[in-house]
């Protein structure tokens, strides 16, 4: 198990990880989400010995890092595929890192054939491709056999056949009962592949929580309805008898409904007592895509501004009318990209604040840890702090987070 105390990693004036807490638990795959610069890989440099905490720790199986007896043969990591002796050859370059932590020759040969680069064994691994670049990766964090396996965005670069293999020996090694903490950007090929997820923001815990409890936490599920279109009084009667039943009914571009807050059966018994002819009625469940953006909306920092086509756009004689624009489903919608929260009143950005609390699965809180002490480079007058920050119980709507929304310097 990897645990992580109160840790926080300063670079001069810059914290990029601010009072983290969590653990990582054997037999499952933890997923580490977060935006570009929120922190994610100074996490597992530090969980690795690369990099010293400013304050707080972090440990593999009770011990930090360095202090692992035989820690390649413990932990196996994949943090930059790119870091390679690229005049090496795949196989030299295995052999090397075998021999430091005397790993035996033929387990060399082993994980190449796990990967799949057996064929291209004797070839430098400067003329690889990303994907081959990525899987030399993966191997040599496979090299020691270790139960505790870090990777930084081991997808990236792979090819569909790649991306498939790589998510089924995530989820294999974690059925063997190993610890795999996995970050990665790709969040549809996370919500298959992860059980559980740790999500940071910024530097510091928003989330962390099993995938089927943060997508139904920061989003909400909804029935899209649609009556004849020949009949728009049927719609408007649809949607009072909705509403009056205590749903939430908004339009959607095509004419159809989006309604929350009812489960389908009753949807049809509404349209069926108000003599309503549905068309259609079916489920449309959250994604983690938007579950997740919903939930660092606030904690983004690089973000595009500027219209990349503006450039492209020749301007118009004067009195012409610009082209209409083709609708794009659900865009524009509330909700796009961003569905409401599941209960109005929910905290899906509730982050731990205030008072040393109990961390997660019931780990002993933080009071007198270090890190603890120190002063929140992001605080603000905040409200009371949940008491179990990633799932806060319904409450009147309060920004107990800082203002993500600004940019560090404006705060
Ligand atoms: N050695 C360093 N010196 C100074 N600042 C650093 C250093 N390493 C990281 N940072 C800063 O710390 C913050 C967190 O960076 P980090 O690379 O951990 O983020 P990340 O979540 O892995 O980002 P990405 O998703 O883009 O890979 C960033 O603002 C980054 O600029």
């Amino acid at each position: 198990m990897i645990e992580a105390v109160g840790l926080t990693k300063r670079y001069g004036a810059k914290t990029a990880v601010y009072n983290l807490s969590f653990q990582v638990r054997p037999g499952a795959v933890t997923g580490f989400l977060g935006p570009n610069g929120s922190g994610k890989s100074t996490t597992m440099r530090m969980i690795l010995g690369l990099d010293n905490p400013t304050s707080g720790q972090v440990t593999i199986g009770g011990f930090p890092y360095r202090k692992l007896p035989n820690a390649p043969r413990q932990v196996g990591a994949l943090l930059d595929a790119k870091a390679v002796h690229g005049g090496r050859h795949a196989r030299n370059h295995l052999l090397c890192l075998a021999q430091l932590s005397g790993i035996p020759a033929r387990r060399v040969d082993e994980v190449l054939g796990v990967v799949g680069l057996q064929d291209v064994a004797k070839k430098r691994s400067k003329g690889f491709s990303l994907g081959m670049g990525q899987r030399l990766g993966i191997a040599a964090a496979l090299l020691g056999d270790p139960q505790v396996l870090l990777f930084d965005e081991p997808v990236n670069g792979l090819d569909p056949e790649g991306i498939l293999w790589v998510r089924n020996l995530m989820k294999a090694l974690a059925a063997e009962g190993r610890t795999v903490f996995v970050s990665s950007h790709l969040m549809s090929e996370m919500a298959l592949t992860a059980d559980h997820l740790i999500v940071i923001g910024r530097g510091q815990l928003l989330a962390d929580q099993s995938i089927k409890d943060f997508i139904s936490h920061n989003s909400a599920d909804f029935a899209r309805v649609r009556t004849p279109e020949t009949e728009p009084q049927q719609r408007e009667k649809l949607t009072a008898a909705l509403t009056e039943a205590g749903g939430q009914v908004l339009p959607e571009q095509d004419g159809a409904l989006r309604v929350m807050g009812l489960p389908l059966p009753r949807i049809s018994d509404l349209a069926h007592s108000a003599d309503v002819r549905l068309w259609e009625l079916s489920p449309h469940q959250a994604s983690l895509e938007e579950a997740y953006m919903r939930m660092t909306q606030g904690a983004v920092d690089y973000r595009s501004t500027i219209d990349q086509k503006a450039g492209l756009q020749q301007e118009l004689p004067p009195g012409a009318m610009p082209p209409p624009q083709l609708p794009v489903a659900g865009q524009g919608q509330p909700g796009w990209y961003a569905p409401p929260p599941p209960q109005q009143g929910g905290q899906p950005f509730a982050m731990p604040q205030g008072a040393p609390q109990a961390g997660p699965y019931g780990a002993p809180g933080t009071p007198g840890a270090p890190g603890t002490a120190d002063v929140n480079p992001y605080a603000q007058p905040a409200p009371q702090a949940p008491a179990q920050p990633p799932v806060a119980p319904p409450a009147p709507a309060a920004p107990a987070t800082p203002d993500l929304t600004k940019p560090e310097d404006a705060r």
